[in-house]
C-alpha cells in the first residue's frame, strides 16, 4: 500500500494574524476553533469553582496539574485582560506545536524507510522496551528509548522543522576576522545550512543517529545544533515535542515496517515557514510481524 501524505499538510501554516498570506475562510474557522477551546475551558473552570463538578482530582487525593490554558486564563482573569490576549497565546501554541512535530515526523518516517538498518535497530529497541505488551506507553518507557531519541535528533539535523529563524542584534557584536556587526542588525540563523556543516557533522548527508551518542557530542560547539533555537526565546515545547515524537515513532515502528515507494525516492523539500515535503512524504507501510497485534 502506498500512503501519500502520511502526515497531511496542514492549512494552518500561513494563518497567523498579520501574516501576508491570510486566507480569510480558513483563518475564520481556525479562530472559531480557538475561541471554542478557550470558552469551553473557561466554562469548565467556572463550574469547578461553583462546585458543580462532582468528583475532582482533589476529591481523589491527587495533586491537580494545571494545563497551560488554565494558567493563561488564571493570569488573564486576575489581570482583567481581554479574551483576545489568551486567544493569541493559544494561537502560538497550537500552530507552533502541531505543524513542527507533524513535519518532523514525516521526515523521521522517510529516514527510517531510507535506512532499513536504522529502522531495524530502532524496532529492536522498541521491542526490548515494550516486549509483547500493547498497553499504554508511560514516560518511563519513553526515557528508555535512547536510540529512538538519537534517530529523531539526526532527522531534525537533516530536516529541521524550523529551517531558519530571525533575531535582532541589540548590541555591537565583534566576530572573528576583526569585523563588528552593528547594533540593530537583523540576523537569520540558518539551521538547515548549519546542520550540514562538515566541520561539525562529517559526511553531513549521511543519516547517522550515532552522531548524537554522548561521546560523539563531546567537544561539539553547543550552538552547532539548535533545531529548537537557543537562549531565552527558544522553543518552549521542545520536551513535550520530543515525547510526542518518541511515542508516535515507537508506536508506528512497533506495528509497521516502513519502506520507500521506489528505489532512490527522496521527498522534494520546500521551506514554507516550516520545512516540509512539496508533495508530502510517500511511503510503503506494511504490518510488522511481531508477537503483538498487527497494524
Ligand atoms: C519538532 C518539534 C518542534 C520544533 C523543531 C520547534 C522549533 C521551534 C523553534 C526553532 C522556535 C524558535 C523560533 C524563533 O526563535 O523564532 C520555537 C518556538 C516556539 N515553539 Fe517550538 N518547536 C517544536 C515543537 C513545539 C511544540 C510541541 C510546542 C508547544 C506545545 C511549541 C511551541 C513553541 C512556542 C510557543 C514558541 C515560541 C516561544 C517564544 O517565542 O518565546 N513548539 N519552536
Amino acid at each position: 500500500m502506498i500512503v501519500s501524505y502520511i502526515i497531511p499538510e496542514t492549512k494552518c501554516c500561513q494563518l497567523k494574524r498579520g501574516a501576508i498570506n491570510l486566507r480569510p475562510k480558513e483563518l475564520t474557522s481556525c479562530e472559531r476553533h480557538i475561541v471554542q477551546v478557550i470558552e469551553s475551558r473557561r466554562q469548565e473552570r467556572q463550574e469547578r469553582r461553583k462546585g458543580s463538578v462532582s468528583i475532582s482530582d482533589k476529591d481523589l487525593g491527587l495533586k491537580r496539574r494545571e494545563a497551560f490554558l488554565d494558567l493563561l486564563l488564571e493570569a488573564s482573569d486576575s489581570a482583567g485582560a481581554a479574551l483576545s490576549d489568551s486567544d493569541e497565546e493559544v494561537d502560538t501554541f497550537m500552530f507552533g506545536g502541531h505543524d513542527t512535530t507533524a513535519a518532523a515526523m514525516s521526515f523521521i518516517f522517510y529516514n527510517l524507510a531510507a535506512n532499513p538498518e536504522v529502522q531495524a535497530r530502532l524496532a529492536e529497541e522498541v521491542a526490548e522496551v515494550f516486549g509483547a505488551s500493547d498497553g499504554a506507553v508511560t514516560s518511563q518507557d519513553l526515557a528508555q528509548l535512547k536510540y529512538t531519541e538519537r534517530v529523531i535528533k539526526e532527522s531534525l539535523r537533516l530536516y529541521p522543522s524550523v529551517p531558519l529563524f530571525a533575531r535582532r542584534i541589540d548590541e555591537e557584536l565583534p566576530i572573528t576576522g576583526g569585523y563588528v556587526i552593528p547594533a540593530g542588525t537583523g540576523a537569520l540563523i540558518a539551521c538547515y545550512q548549519m546542520n550540514r556543516n562538515p566541520a561539525f557533522f562529517p559526511d553531513p548527508e549521511k543519516f547517522d543517529p550515532d552522531r548524537f551518542l554522548p561521546e560523539n557530542c563531546t567537544g561539539r560547539h553547543p550552538y552547532a545544533y539548535v533545531p529548537f533555537s537557543a537562549g531565552p526565546r527558544n522553543c518552549i515545547g521542545q520536551k513535550f515535542g520530543m515525547l510526542q515524537m518518541k511515542s508516535t515513532v515507537a508506536k508506528v515502528v512497533r506495528h509497521c515496517v516502513l519502506s520507500l515507494p521506489r528505489p532512490g525516492y527522496k521527498p522534494v523539500v520546500t521551506g514554507r515557514v516550516i520545512l516540509r515535503a512539496e508533495d508530502g512524504v510517500q511511503l510503503k507501510v506494511s504490518p510488522r510481524k511481531m508477537a503483538i497485534s498487527p497494524c
